[in-house]
């Protein structure tokens, strides 16, 4: 098949690249070794499958969003307004199609992951950056824009917006009748981002969006729910796009999510936490004397580390380790506006087994010193 060419692939393009490597860091998704109250979740599938078949998926789908949501701190989500997607990306998709028919701009955080800009590109909205300094600092939003999108915490810097410029956000986005979109993937990882994010939207009165993701969390070989809550005012034709492109996720991954949030709030979400920091740690140790290498997100606790290279060029780095069959992200992709501004940084994913990830860092370390 065609090469993939560094320069023009998407991120997920070279993420494709990576899913067959014994050590691939590629991807933001689980792929550590189940816990020992997952395991069991596992062997329980069977009857787990029985429940799903046996009960009304409107059942399966309140307490799927119950158990996730309310594990994250999301006590005041509107329970009826919540669509259940196949991903976090099929809700972007839907979220997009339906910000199209009512504007066509969108004020878009910068950096994130490219596959954001490419959705709202795709569907003809013109994108306004909107980096992050000015963003957390309170800076006026730009005009003209009809939706300010968030990813909080952010990719790949961990970056998230405090309870209190949430609010002023959403103030602001209320006064100019702009939708905020918020994407909370990776919220599971911080629990500075488990404040009630609802409560605040909800009584801002400013029309809003939230895509949350249960794939970045569990080891469940991709079977997840991506999530589209809505406000009642928001004004978006989301609920009929919703229905061009689904009737419903399946009532066996409900089931099975509610299982591992349950798991996670009974002590599974502190240790997936103590897991990320110590692959976190392997990360810092193995490159901390690297000439030139630094870490530039020292608050962030979301799976996935950047890498500043120094002087060093990110493509080099990445040719490098993908002949030794190791993969990582480039960061030019993550700069949608100014790929330049990722040219000497890598992304590290961290949801993996800590062996793999430290085979992986040591090539690293090596291509590093290589020159
Ligand atoms: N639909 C797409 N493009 N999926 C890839 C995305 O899940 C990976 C990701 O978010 C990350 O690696 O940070």
């Amino acid at each position: 098949e065609p090469a993939v060419h560094l320069r023009s692939a998407n991120l997920t393009e070279l993420e494709y690249l990576a899913l067959n490597s014994e050590l691939n860091m590629a991807d933001g998704h689980a792929r550590q070794e189940l816990t020992d109250g997952q395991q069991r979740i596992v062997e329980e599938f069977p009857t787990l499958f029985e429940k799903a078949a046996a009960q009304p998926v409107e059942d399966l789908e309140r307490e799927a969003h119950r158990a996730f949501l309310h594990l994250l701190g999301q006590h005041s989500y509107p329970a009826g307004r919540v669509l259940s997607c196949y991903a976090s990306s099929v809700a972007m998709e839907i979220l997009a199609r339906s910000l199209a028919t009512r504007t066509d701009a969108v004020a878009l955080v910068h950096p994130t992951f490219d596959n954001i800009p490419d959705i709202l590109r795709g569907v003809g909205l013109r994108l306004v950056p909107v980096e992050e300094d000015p963003l957390h600092a309170g800076a006026p939003l730009p005009d003209g824009v009809g939706c300010v999108f968030v990813t909080t915490p952010n990719n790949p810097t961990g970056r998230v917006l405090t309870a209190e410029r949430l609010a002023a956000l959403a103030a602001e986005c209320r006064e100019k009748d702009v939708v905020l979109a918020l994407d909370t993937s990776f919220r599971g990882f911080d629990p500075r981002a488990h404040y009630d994010h609802y409560a605040i939207l909800e009584s801002s009165g400013c029309r809003w969006t939230v895509i949350e993701d249960t794939g970045k969390l569990w080891p469940t070989l991709d079977l997840k729910v991506g999530l589209l809550v809505y406000s009642a005012n928001v004004g978006l034709p989301v609920a009929k796009i919703y229905s061009d492109i689904l009737l419903g996720v399946s009532p066996f991954i409900l089931a099975l999510v509610e299982r591992f949030a349950e798991d996670a709030a009974s002590g599974g979400l502190a240790d997936l936490h103590a897991f990320i920091a110590e692959g976190r740690r392997i990360v810092h140790e193995t490159l901390g004397d690297v000439p030139g290498v630094a870490f530039p997100d020292a608050d962030s606790v979301v799976s996935v580390e950047r890498v500043d290279l120094g002087d060093r060029r990110c493509a080099d780095i990445w040719s490098a380790l993908q002949d030794r069959q190791v993969y990582v992200l480039p960061c030019t992709q993550f700069h949608w506006a100014d790929p330049g501004l990722g040219e000497r940084s890598l992304r590290v994913a961290l949801a993996r087994s800590h062996t793999s990830l430290q085979a992986a860092v040591r090539e690293l370390r090596s291509v590093l010193l290589a020159g």
